[in-house]
């Protein structure tokens, strides 16, 4: 799709990944809403966006996708401020282990919740103009991780959630196309704050230590940058539908990988 004059939703933009592909997305002429749950970092995000890029172009929006009703009032707010929405980011996203029911919650159900609101919003077929849904899943959606199943389980069902909409029969009639973005470990808090502590939150981290470690330096650890760049690459593709696209960083940069026939990876 084009980006200029294109409006977004970011879910999870406050910070990390989310506020990065704002910037992308505000640097090319789009507009956007930041969504979040963190109101103080979701207030910092909106005045620097706001004072880069214009006070008509960005706004933030507290929403806990967990909500149906956060979400509900996400979409009339961007609704009545930007006329409609063309393109549908949820990125908001956790990793923690002793946190099962949350990141089943979080991970999956709001990109879920997220994602059918959009597709309301944009299908062809009840008068929407058509539009893009691209779900942030993870690598950790692809392959198993043995220090994370909770995570896994849930990156793993939104990628064959987004999957399954992309090989929709009726697709073309709908107009909109679903793609997912998987990032391997990338640098942001989510990662600084696993790597930060002596207790990770992760399953069988003390026995397990080394490996975890080892599995971290053979993937690498993607730049924002990185991600970011396969994110602008993944909008702009005029075909994106049931694309799956990885960023991992030590395979030779960033590797994006549009499935055309989705399916099949
Ligand atoms: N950092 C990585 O290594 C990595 C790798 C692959 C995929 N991802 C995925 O990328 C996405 C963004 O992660 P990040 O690395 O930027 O992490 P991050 O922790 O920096 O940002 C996540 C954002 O999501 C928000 N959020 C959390 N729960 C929410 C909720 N209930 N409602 C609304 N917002 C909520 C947080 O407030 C935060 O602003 C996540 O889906 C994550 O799983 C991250
Ligand atoms: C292999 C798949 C990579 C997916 C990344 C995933 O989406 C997000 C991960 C988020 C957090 C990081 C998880 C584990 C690493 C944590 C700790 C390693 C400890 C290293 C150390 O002690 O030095």
């Amino acid at each position: 799709m084009k980006i200029p004059g294109a409006v977004v939703i970011v879910t999870g933009g406050s910070r990390g990944l989310g506020r990065a592909f704002s910037v992308e997305l505000l640097k090319r002429g789009a507009r956007v809403c930041v969504a979040d749950i963190n109101e103080t970092e979701g207030r910092q995000t909106e005045a620097e966006l706001q004072r880069q890029y214009g006070a008509d172009k960005a706004f933030f929006v507290k929403c806990d996708v967990t909500k149906e009703d956060d979400t509900k009032d996400l979409w009339r707010v961007a609704v009545e401020r930007f006329t409609t929405v063309d393109l549908m980011v949820n990125n908001a996203g956790i990793m923690n282990e002793t946190l099962v029911e949350e990141t089943v919650q979080i991970n999956l159900m709001g990109a879920m919740r997220g994602s059918m609101l959009a597709f309301e919003h944009m299908r062809r077929d009840r008068g929407g103009k058509g539009g893009v849904i691209i779900n942030v899943a993870s690598t950790a959606g692809l392959f198993p991780v043995f220090f994370m199943p909770t995570y896994v389980a849930s990156k793993y069902a939104l990628v064959g959630f987004t999957r399954s909409w992309a090989s929709n029969p009726c697709q073309a009639r709908f107009g909109v196309n679903w793609a997912v973005l998987c990032p391997a470990f990338a640098d942001t808090s989510m990662l600084s704050v696993a790597l930060d502590g002596p207790d990770p939150p992760l399953v069988t981290y003390q026995e397990n230590k080394e490996q975890v470690i080892a599995t971290v330096k053979t993937i690498g650890i993607n730049s924002v940058d990185d991600v970011s760049r396969a994110f602008v690459e993944l909008v702009e593709k005029d075909d994106n539908n049931g694309a799956v696209v990885t960023v991992e960083k030590n395979m030779g940069g960033a590797v994006y990988r549009f499935v055309k026939n989705p399916n099949c990876l």
